[in-house]
């Protein structure tokens, strides 16, 4: 459990920023220039609030009124920075026994480092040199990890190479994990809550399948990044046709090509822009997804758009269409339609463990 509250004037910024979250992968989403890194900081010991009060698991960090603010070394927090921030004129394996932490062997085995123990930083890929900083920053023994956008620099498929190693990290250490960033695809792959800042302060807060869904966080999110967030198991893999067959509570969904281990659960983002609703049964569609769904919510945007929530058995999704599509449907909460997902539409990167 992460209880954070901080106060601090930056120059013309302010920030002023409280959430609670539960263990897992808290997300800090929002803008350039939303504070996310600030609060990080905040955490960290490396910003000192004016006012405000920080606890991990029970452990107090900072409290302003009690006068409690441990130096940063006594935190004992693994901070993973948006470059990777090497030593570069040591080996892997020397980069890596500077915290100095006894299971060595097992971080090196979970962030697959075996091989590039004996190469110094220059050599190694962006995605290498991203999971010798999670590896170094896992072996200082922390009682919690702090990542900042540690994925900013690499580029797509960098990113898809090391997202598995994240969740492998959120699945298997149980630290608290704090993970900053602006790409709703990563907080979909990965966080557990969602906290959204704008302006210093927080907006929202949530189970991050919760917020993600809501219509009215989709301006929060950016139209063009909403979607849900859906937990399936994985049925079967059709080699003829390379494609994975996912029960969802509502149905059942195929997914191109080989993803996940039948029988286990495989989560899965669906932006809104790739839900499609029909009044109708469809039929004769090329889409090989259609699912009965309850609309819950119908939010008007600013723009044209309206996102539109709705329940799919037990997960929930979100669909985004035009304000005359839904006037012309007639969308209403409670209301019965069919969401026809475009199988080919969800990306290989939203596809995680
Ligand atoms: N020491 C400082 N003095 C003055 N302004 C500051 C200081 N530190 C941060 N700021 C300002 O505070 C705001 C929030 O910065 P911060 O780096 O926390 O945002 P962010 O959400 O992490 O952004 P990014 O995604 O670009 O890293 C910015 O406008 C920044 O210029």
């Amino acid at each position: 459990m992460i209880e954070v509250r901080a106060q601090k004037q930056l120059g013309e910024f302010r920030l002023d920023a409280a959430f609670e979250a539960p263990a897992g992968v808290t997300a800090l989403f929002g803008r350039s220039g939303a504070g996310k890194t600030s609060l990080a900081n905040a955490v960290a010991g490396l910003l000192r609030p004016e006012a405000g009060r920080i606890a991990v698991d029970g452990t107090v960090l900072f409290d302003s009124a009690r006068r409690i603010d441990l130096p940063v070394r006594h935190r004992r927090i693994g901070y993973v920075f948006q470059d990777a921030r090497l030593f570069p004129h040591r080996t892997v394996a020397r980069n890596l026994s500077y915290g100095g932490r006894h299971d060595a062997a097992r971080v090196i085995e979970m962030l697959g480092l075996g091989p590039l123990l004996d190469r110094y930083p220059a050599a190694l890929s962006g995605g290498e040199a991203s999971r010798v900083a999670l590896g170094r920053a896992l072996m200082s023994d922390p009682v919690m990890l702090i990542l900042d956008e540690p994925l900013s620099a690499l580029d797509a498929p960098r990113k898809a190479e090391i997202l598995p190693y994240l969740e492998r990290l959120r699945d298997t250490v149980r630290l608290p994990i704090l993970y900053v960033s602006h790409s709703a695809s990563e907080v979909a792959r990965l966080a557990t809550t969602l906290v959204i800042m704008e302006a210093g302060r927080v907006l929202r807060v949530g189970p991050a399948e919760e917020v993600m869904a809501d219509p009215a966080a989709v301006p929060l999110l950016g139209v063009q990044e909403a979607g849900s967030l859906i937990t399936a198991r994985v049925e079967a893999y059709d080699a003829e046709d390379d494609l994975t067959e996912l029960a969802l509570s509502a149905g059942r969904l195929l997914l191109p090509g080989r993803a996940g281990v039948p029988g286990q659960p495989l989560r899965l983002r669906i932006a809104a822009q790739d839900v499609i609703l029909s009044l109708e049964e469809p039929s004769g569609l090329s889409a090989l997804t259609r699912l009965p769904v309850t609309v819950t919510r119908v939010e008007e945007g600013r723009g044209p758009g309206v996102a539109v929530g709705l329940a799919a058995g037990t997960d929930r999704l979100l669909a985004r269409l035009t304000r005359r599509s839904a006037r012309s449907m007639g969308l209403a909460p409670g209301q019965q339609v069919w969401a026809i997902v475009k199988a080919t539409a969800v990306a290989p990167q939203d596809v995680g463990g």
